[in-house]
């Protein structure tokens, strides 16, 4: 059984700058973690120092309750935002190079090349350079690299960033599968609709503090369902003021009324009855905010 990645009350400062305050979250063995904030939350800030290749100004990062020292890393697969393969050098060499680094023997670390090479559909491209490589096939080499030691963590700054959706479907494939097999894997993204598919869990960091923590459909459930109305005229603001109505958005293009409402407190039935007062309903919908939208509303908070 794999250890849990712990990060405990993590605090950084870059000169005045407050890059964490109080990072604490854990990523269970078999997890898919999503990382998500906006940009400059601190999300690479705290990647960097799970790897340590950054120091913390205090808190600390452990697998189980082992620190995460010269031994433990080596475990980790990591893909940093910076990318760091070598441009000039060969794909099939790099990657070998890197299993070798990682303690692998010279037959095991060949077959573990062509073993992610295959997998991620670059296997045509061993023998180029890197840097003739398009930035999407030099992202799924950098995957390679973050894989090629069979490692018992990932962590991967923005692995989707600038793939095409085939090479998407490759990446999130593959994530999922290391988690299956029993490694915590965790990941930052701006995309969203991605996350909200492929992850057990995600955090929000907002400002170096991490916001909302939880289980996707958990968080999304949480601060009550959206009932979408349309036919109403939007111009009567007919729901303001109904008993359960926690915010009503008035659409006056499409006359659509969108409710937050509390799903355990209120009486959709109610709703409905106001909403026919003001005129014909063509559409009654409930359905749980996106993740899109539960970020935009805890960034704003
Ligand atoms: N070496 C550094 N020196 C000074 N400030 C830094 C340094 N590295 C990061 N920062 C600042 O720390 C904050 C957190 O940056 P970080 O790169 O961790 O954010 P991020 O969440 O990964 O953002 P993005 O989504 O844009 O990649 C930002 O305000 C950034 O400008």
């Amino acid at each position: 059984m794999n250890p849990p990645l712990i990060i405990d009350g993590l605090h950084k400062r870059y000169g005045d700058l407050v890059a964490l305050q109080d990072m604490t979250f854990h990523v269970d063995p078999g997890e898919l973690f999503g990382f998500v904030g906006s940009n400059g939350a601190g999300k690479s800030t705290t990647m960097r120092i799970i790897l340590g290749v950054l120091a913390a100004d205090a808190g600390r990062v452990t697998l189980g309750d082992r620190p995460i020292d010269l031994q433990t890393r080596r475990q980790i697969g990591y893909m940093p935002e910076e990318r760091g393969l070598y441009p000039k050098m060969k794909v099939g060499e790099q990657l070998v190079f890197l299993a070798r680094l990682h303690g692998m023997s010279a037959s095991a670390a060949h077959d573990s090349m062509q073993r992610w090479t295959t997998r991620l559909g670059v296997e045509q491209r061993v023998d180029d350079d890197v840097a003739d490589l398009s930035l999407g096939n030099q992202q799924r080499v950098q995957l390679a690299a973050a894989l090629i030691h069979d490692p018992r963590v990932l962590v991967l700054d923005e692995p989707f960033s600038g793939l095409d959706p085939v090479a998407v479907d490759v990446m999130s494939d593959v994530l999922k599968e290391k988690a299956a097999e029993g490694i915590p894997v965790i990941f930052s993204s701006h995309q969203l609709d991605l996350v909200q598919r492929l992850c057990d869990r995600v955090g929000i960091v907002v400002r170096g503090q991490m916001r909302a923590l939880g289980r996707v459909e958990e968080l999304r459930a949480r601060d009550g369902v959206t009932l979408d109305v349309a036919g109403p005229s939007t111009a009567t603001r007919w729901a303001d003021g109904l008993p359960g109505v926690v915010r009503a958005d008035y659409d006056s293009n499409t006359d659509v009324t969108s409710l937050r409402i509390d799903p355990d407190t209120t009486d959709d039935q109610a709703i409905l009855a106001a909403a026919l007062r003001a005129g014909p309903v063509h559409r009654f919908a409930a359905s749980t905010p996106s993740l899109t939208e539960l970020f935009r509303e805890v960034v704003s908070a």
